[in-house]
């Protein structure tokens, strides 16, 4: 390599619900010295706003007339991932029950996905030493040319007891449902659904423990920076 400098290496990371994408990505940026962008968090924080003000998520037309209007600023340290609406942190109320019931709906609407696909374009290209960028349509649409690209899958069973571990006292059953009913949601929209990338490595983290997926993925990226 030229002078030893190592070019921006640019990783996707896309899969379902409660695969292991953010917990993945975020190890993998900080043990790699990498930003980290959240692009689900993106999403729940316009689907935030629109709630906060009273949108009618049911009239995608409604929705896409204020698309604009949000703020949206990401900060991209994996030690600290922050995200503010209008200057706001909403880090925690971005990660209600209704938020998450609605995300699906709002960010089917294209408009939103222009918006927010234009965020995530435009801090990759700032990364100075490169960035993980997860979510669902980061390989397939939003960074086409990424330098390696991840799709993480796992059973609903184990996705769900996963998640309900995180929120103590909710249904394995309740939660392998609503995870369920948002996956087909977000695979059968027509603009940039859920969807693996034809060049993308699937790792299947069913029986692997979360150490183990972020080793994988640390692997990858480094074969991928010694062929560069
Ligand atoms: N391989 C794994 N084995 C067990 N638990 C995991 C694994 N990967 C992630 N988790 C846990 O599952 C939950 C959901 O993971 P998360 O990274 O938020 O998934 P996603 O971003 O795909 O929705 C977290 O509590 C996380 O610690
Ligand atoms: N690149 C992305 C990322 C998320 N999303 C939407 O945002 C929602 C929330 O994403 P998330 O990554 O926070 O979801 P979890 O898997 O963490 O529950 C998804 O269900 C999708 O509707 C999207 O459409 N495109």
């Amino acid at each position: 390599m030229e002078n030893g400098a190592a070019r921006p290496v640019i990783v996707a990371i896309d899969g379902p619900s409660g695969t292991g994408k953010s917990s993945t990505s975020k190890a993998v940026a900080a043990q790699l010295g990498l930003s980290y962008l959240d692009t689900g968090a993106q999403y729940r924080a316009i689907t935030w706003w629109m709630v906060n003000n009273s949108i009618d998520l049911d009239d995608p037309t409604a929705v896409a007339a204020v698309a604009a209007k949000p703020e949206i600023v990401s900060g991209t340290d994996p030690a600290e991932p922050t995200i503010t609406v209008d200057g706001t942190d909403v880090a925690a109320p971005i990660r209600t029950q209704e938020v998450t019931s609605k995300v699906s709906a709002v960010s089917a609407v294209p408009e939103v996905r222009a918006r927010i696909t234009e965020l995530q374009r435009s801090l990759a290209a700032s990364a100075e030493k490169g960035i993980v960028v997860e979510g669902r349509d980061i390989g397939t649409t939003v960074l086409p040319d990424a330098d390696l690209k991840i799709f993480l899958t796992a059973s609903p069973e184990a996705r769900a007891a996963r998640r309900s571990g995180e929120l103590k006292g909710v249904d394995v059953h309740a939660t392998r449902e609503a995870l369920i009913k948002r996956d087909a949601a977000d695979s059968s929209r027509k603009t940039s659904p859920l969807a693996k990338a034809d060049d993308a490595v699937e790792v299947d983290t069913t029986d692997l423990t979360l150490q183990q997926v972020i080793e994988c993925v640390v692997t990858l990226v480094e074969e991928k920076r010694t062929a560069k």
